[in-house]
């Protein structure tokens, strides 16, 4: 249950609360929504979805930075050396895909959110092949529900930037927005100060 939609809610929160945080870049994907969809209408269809380059690249950029399982958990088959270290056979490993998100190492700027950096031809993509980047894993045990998942998550996140307008809630300021994850479980959101209205100026707890 947690595989199928916690996954996607969670990284539509972050999505909201990276882009409240970056106004250029709210700018920039409701200008292509605008652009590609039209402002006269409500639905964003499967037909747009190829054409939202740049919003591709902002929930690429939510997925590096708050990827929903930021601990991915195996157990060895076989006995390995990884960079020296003999890995006895049973053992279990936990990859942070958290931390592979945040590897200066890996990533100019790595703490900022600048979906841009996936417009770069040479940029990771979601298939788990780049281990700098793997919210969805990587090889045989990778998430068997990436393909559905990205499509619920890239539409759902073109229809409430497409439908409405985001602003932090009142008596929030710029940068003291809630960003603290409950766990490293998953990265659920923590939001100490929640307060979620709905209307057509909608707010998210920050
Ligand atoms: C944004 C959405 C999602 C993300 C980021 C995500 C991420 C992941 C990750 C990281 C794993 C573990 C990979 C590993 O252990 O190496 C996983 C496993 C899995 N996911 Fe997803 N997932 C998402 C959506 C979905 C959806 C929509 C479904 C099903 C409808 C799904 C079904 C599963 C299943 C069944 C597994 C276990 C696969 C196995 O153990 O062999 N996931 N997912």
């Amino acid at each position: 249950m947690f595989g199928g939609t916690e996954t996607v809610a969670l990284a539509i929160e972050w999505v909201l609360t990276e882009l409240l945080r970056s106004p250029e870049n709210m700018k920039r994907v409701q200008d292509e929504l605008a652009t590609v969809v039209g402002l006269e209408r409500w639905s964003v269809e499967d037909t747009h979805l190829e054409k939202l380059s740049f919003l591709k690249c902002v929930l690429k950029d939510t997925l590096r930075l708050h990827p929903p399982f930021p601990l991915l958990l195996h157990e060895t088959v076989e006995e390995a050396e990884v960079s020296g270290y003999f890995i006895p056979k049973g053992s279990r490993v936990m990859v942070n895909t958290y931390a592979l998100g945040r590897d200066p190492a890996s990533w100019s700027d790595p703490e900022i959110f600048n979906p841009s950096r996936f417009l770069d031809p040479g940029a990771p993509d979601l298939k788990g092949n780049s281990f700098e980047f793997i919210p969805f894993g990587s090889g045989r045990r990778s998430c068997p529900g990436m393909q559905l998942g990205m499509y619920a998550f890239e539409l759902a996140v073109a229809h409430l930037l497409h439908c409405f307008t985001w602003r932090l809630p009142d008596g929030v300021k710029f940068g003291e927005e809630d960003t603290e994850y409950s766990d490293m479980i998953e990265t659920k959101k923590e939001n100490k100060k929640r307060n979620l209205e709905r209307g057509n100026e909608s707010e998210l707890s920050l």
